[in-house]
């Protein structure tokens, strides 16, 4: 269980998180949503390593606090983060994105079986090894930072607005891979706008507003739910 505890965060002296409490269980399935600039990808990044919480914060991997690790440790631990805009490199092939992502003390001796695993998963990527990742379009880039972030054989997977700038039928096909990637048994932290289709393969999902949690419920009760569908659904039942 990924748990998170009193979280807070200071940029200077901008408080961008503020005792947030969020709980992941294995093989489960949440979406944090929230407006821009709620927090969203700062919760992420502390989960990660990328920016050091304040005192008092928790972060527990099965009972194991996370806090203090750097960013390069996290993998090691069983959490991956796909980042907003990806972080992919362009001049690099599928095949040498993929291998970045491998590490070495995690997965070393199943590195070729995770290959077959993400083709298997993405065979759009299967097709394209050797294709330099600048030519694909966005949606394939989406696919190698999740196929880059599951060389390390995560238990929990992050991901940081997948569907941004993509169009409808790519969202769709990306999340049909994202429900490809639950079905291996990987736990998924979603950030998103996409408020229907992030919470269509979600269990339970949090409402963030200005850095805090205001609300937590099952997926089911969220897609009815009246402050969600006016904050991100414009007051229609989408
Ligand atoms: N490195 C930083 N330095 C200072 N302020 C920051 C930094 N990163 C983020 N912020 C501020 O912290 C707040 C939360 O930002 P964050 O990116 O976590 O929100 P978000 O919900 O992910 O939004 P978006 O969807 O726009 O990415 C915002 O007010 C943002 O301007």
């Amino acid at each position: 269980m990924l748990e998170i505890a009193n979280l807070s965060l200071l940029y200077g002296r901008h408080r961008a998180l503020e005792n947030i409490s969020v709980g992941i269980s294995e093989g489960e399935t949440v979406v944090i949503l929230g407006a821009n600039g709620a927090g969203k990808s700062s919760l992420l990044k502390a989960i990660a390593g990328l920016v050091t919480p304040e005192a008092g914060s928790r972060v527990m991997l099965d009972g194991k606090s996370l806090i203090g690790l750097p960013a390069h440790d996290i993998p090691e631990t069983g959490i991956a983060l796909v980042p907003e805009g990806r972080g992919v490199f362009g001049d690099l092939t599928v095949e040498e994105n993929l291998m970045l992502g491998a590490n070495p003390r995690r997965a070393r001796a199943t590195e070729a079986d995770r290959h077959a695993l993400i083709y298997d998963l993405f065979p759009r990527l299967a097709e394209r090894k050797r294709q330099m990742v600048r030519t694909m379009s966005g949606g394939e880039q989406q696919m190698v930072a999740i196929g880059r972030a599951l060389m390390s054989n995560p238990k929990y997977l992050m991901l940081d607005e997948p569907s941004l700038g993509l169009a409808p039928i790519v969202v769709t096909e990306l999340f049909a891979a994202l429900k490809r990637v639950q079905q291996t048994g990987v736990a998924l932290l979603l950030v998103e706008q996409n408020v229907s289709i992030s919470l269509s393969i979600s269990d339970r999902g949090y409402l963030m507003e200005a850095g805090r949690i205001v609300g937590a419920d099952t997926a089911e009760a969220l897609k009815t739910d009246t402050a969600v569908q006016q904050a991100f659904l414009g007051g229609s039942t989408a």
